[in-house]
């Protein structure tokens, strides 16, 4: 065939280069993640997240200003919960006037259009520092399914458009659908952290919120990383119970699962890249061993290539950037 067929022949400029590129990364890839704290005047940055804040409320209206502003549509709520407000049944988080009620509102004030995706799951508000419900030293499944329907309700009435939970426990999609088609709420999403795997790359998130789970690990819900195929029948069995999107999470290493989902599913797959990958290039770039902003281009477009529809990033402020 050579010299007839010459690949190089496709990269000899960058015109060419950008006309037969077949991964581009827009604003409109992005779910933004923002995390809240209660007070006034409060933006803290994340030790292990470099130039990564949480907001009290009223900054945080400046941040979604920012965002919408950039043409970032979506964003993902956390809420950092004050220690005395924490128990084993997570009843914080059904407070109507929490912190997580009262920021979706917030976004919704400032930006109504901004599409408001909200963290469901127990491990903010658990004395425990677990995803779910704790009885001698187990994770209750079924009991914790009834608090996050509960809680996804509350999300909902306060104006959240999509619950994402991210806790794991069985069949806790059909708890939520269900219970999101019983008060009404038939418009509103679902995205399902549905193959999460128990990732050491979740360090700094746990810092941010100070959610670590406070005796044990996450490896009796979340997934273990050396499995594959059950990625797959995690994703099938919450699309059939109601997901409207699906994620795997954590990103750069998960990309493989990535791909085998993508090639089994009809609905949109997400990609959580998690604080530990954000952490780590940051942490690189800070000692000049890494290119920052092309390590960033590279693995967001390293994600979207191997499937994803959308990635949730505390990259999406600088990729934006840097793009537009
Ligand atoms: N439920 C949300 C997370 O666990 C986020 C993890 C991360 O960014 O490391
Ligand atoms: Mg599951």
């Amino acid at each position: 065939m050579f010299p007839f067929k010459r690949n190089r022949r496709l990269r000899t400029s960058a015109s060419i280069r950008s006309l037969v590129q077949q991964t581009l990364i827009s604003p409109s890839d992005f779910i933004v993640p923002l995390f809240v704290v209660e007070g006034k005047g409060v933006k803290e940055e994340i030790a292990s997240m470099p130039d990564y804040y949480r907001y009290s409320l009223d900054l945080l209206k400046k941040e979604v200003q920012l965002l919408w502003d950039m043409g970032l549509k979506s964003v993902l709520l956390f809420v950092k919960v004050p220690d005395e407000l924490k128990d084993n049944k997570g009843t914080e988080a059904l407070n109507n006037d929490g912190l997580m009620q009262r920021a979706i509102k917030t976004v919704k004030e400032v930006a109504p259009e901004m599409y408001v995706m909200t963290d469901v799951a127990l491990d903010p508000y658990s004395s425990y520092g677990h995803d779910g419900i704790v009885e001698n030293q187990k994770i209750l499944n079924d009991p914790t399914c009834e608090v996050l329907a509960q809680m996804s309700i509350s999300h909902a009435q306060a104006g959240a458009d999509m619950v994402a939970p991210s806790d794991m426990m069985d069949g806790r999609i059909l708890y939520i659908r269900e219970a999101l088609e019983e008060e009404g709420f038939t418009d509103k999403g679902i995205m399902s952290y549905s193959a999460k795997y128990a990732s050491a790359f979740y360090g700094p998130f746990r810092d941010a919120l100070d959610s670590a789970p406070g005796f044990g690990d996450k490896k009796t819900y979340q997934m273990d990383p050396a499995n594959r195929s059950e990625a797959i029948k995690e994703t099938l069995m919450d699309i059939d119970e109601g997901a409207d999107i699906v994620m795997v999470k954590p990103g750069l290493c998960y990309l493989d699962i990535v791909r085998d989902i993508k090639n089994e599913v009809d609905v949109p797959v997400s990609v959580y890249q998690v604080s530990g990958e954000y952490a780590m290039l940051k942490a690189a770039a800070e000692k000049g061993w890494l290119n920052h902003d092309a390590v960033m281009m590279e693995q967001v477009t390293a994600i979207k290539r191997a499937g994803a529809d959308l990635i949730a990033s505390y990259f999406a402020k600088d990729v934006v950037k840097l793009i537009s």
